[in-house]
């Protein structure tokens, strides 16, 4: 598809349709596959999508792994996908627990299960890009007869999709807040994208480089003051910092979850409650590591006329997303919070596995 602004509306589409439970067809140069999302399907919808009953299942390779599917040539890596085969005593809820790796104390697995050779891996990798696009777990109903599909997506439009072209001011307000009374709101809108990045500007520009804070929403830590993260206290100590500089900006950023989603955090939560880190946990879950995208801070950024920042992160995947798209870090200045019980190892894990520095 040449026009970017309809490949990436049919990506929007098929995006809308998984989370519904309609059926979605991906179309890649090695061919079709029609898929259900196995988070959204349920008696009714599978029936009409499946009504034979021998709907394969595509998960990912870091899920086949759990299940002893080892014998993939591509197990490896772990978001590469595999076919596995749908038994006939695999209903919706049965998928699921196929899927979801929480379930899987609750519900001790059945098994064994069959993995398939995979016909069209190219439009398979893109299906389960997709469903992580779209904040759902990585596993479909693959039919094998040729159900009527809601929306209709060309691999390559998966591949280079960007929810946030087009990214704009809405609006902006004055906003006092406890930490610093003049501060005005800026809201960016997208048409691609319903998450509404915001900046918080604190204080008055005077020319000086300013500090600062990339935020990734956190509702957990910074709504509900969870103990298991240093979300709420590094959002108040950056605004304090930023108010204590005179002049900067908060860019409170809508990707929760490092960018998984709200409810694949939470389940990436309960398998660490299950012992796993949260390195493993998204893993395990068949997603990245961190999923997030920093080139939206930097439009943000230049859309503020901002060129130039002292940026106050512990994370450098931050200042290198900002550099690669344009934007000076003159300055990384840590943001280091005391760790609590619940946090100390999740801190200690964004040092030893993810490279935080302090
Ligand atoms: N998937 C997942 N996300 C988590 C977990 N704990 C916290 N998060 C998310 O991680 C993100 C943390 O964002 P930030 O504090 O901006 O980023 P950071 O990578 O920690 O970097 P700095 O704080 O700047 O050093 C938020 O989106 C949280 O929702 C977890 O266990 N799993
Ligand atoms: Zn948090």
């Amino acid at each position: 598809m040449s026009d970017p602004a309809a490949s990436d509306r049919s990506v929007a589409r098929a995006i809308d349709a998984l989370r519904r439970g309609w059926a979605v067809e991906v179309i890649a140069s090695d061919g079709r596959l029609r898929l259900l999302a196995v988070e959204s399907a349920d008696a009714h919808n599978l029936a009409a999508f499946d009504p034979d009953s021998d709907a394969d299942l595509l998960i990912s390779a870091a899920r086949a792994q759990t299940l002893h599917l080892a014998n993939q040539r591509e197990a490896a890596e772990p978001e590469a996908p595999v076919l596995v085969q749908r038994e006939r005593w695999i209903d919706a809820a049965g998928a699921m627990a196929l899927a979801d790796p929480v379930q899987d104390l609750a519900t001790p697995l059945k098994g064994p299960y069959r993995a398939l050779p995979l016909p069209r891996p190219e439009a398979a990798r893109a299906a389960l890009r997709l469903a992580r696009q779209a904040g759902i777990l990585p596993a479909y109903f693959v039919a094998r007869g040729e159900p009527a599909c809601e929306a209709s997506v060309a691999a390559d439009a998966i591949q280079t999709y960007d929810g946030g072209a087009r990214l704009h001011i809405a609006t902006r307000a004055r906003l006092p807040v406890s930490t610093a009374e003049n501060s005005e709101i800026v809201a960016f809108r997208t048409p691609g994208d319903p998450r509404e990045h915001i900046a918080l500007i604190i204080g008055d520009r005077d020319g000086s480089v300013p500090v600062v804070r990339l935020h990734s929403e956190c509702l957990t830590g910074d709504v509900l003051g969870s103990l298991k993260c240093d979300c709420g206290p590094q959002l108040h100590a950056a605004m304090h910092r930023i108010a204590e500089g005179g002049w900067g900006v908060l860019l409170y950023l809508r990707q929760e979850g490092r960018g998984i989603g709200l409810i694949n955090k939470l389940r990436a939560y309960a398998l660490q409650d299950q012992g796993f880190d949260t390195v493993d946990a998204n893993v395990r879950l068949g997603f990245s590591i961190d999923a997030r995208d920093f080139s939206v801070a930097a439009q943000m950024l230049k859309l503020l006329s901002i060129p130039q920042v002292r940026l106050l992160t512990n994370n450098p995947a931050k200042v290198a997303g900002l550099e690669a798209e344009g934007i000076g870090v003159t300055e990384r200045l840590p943001l280091a919070i005391a760790a609590n019980p619940h946090n100390a190892r999740y801190l200690d894990t964004k040092r030893d596995r993810t490279g935080h520095q302090l």
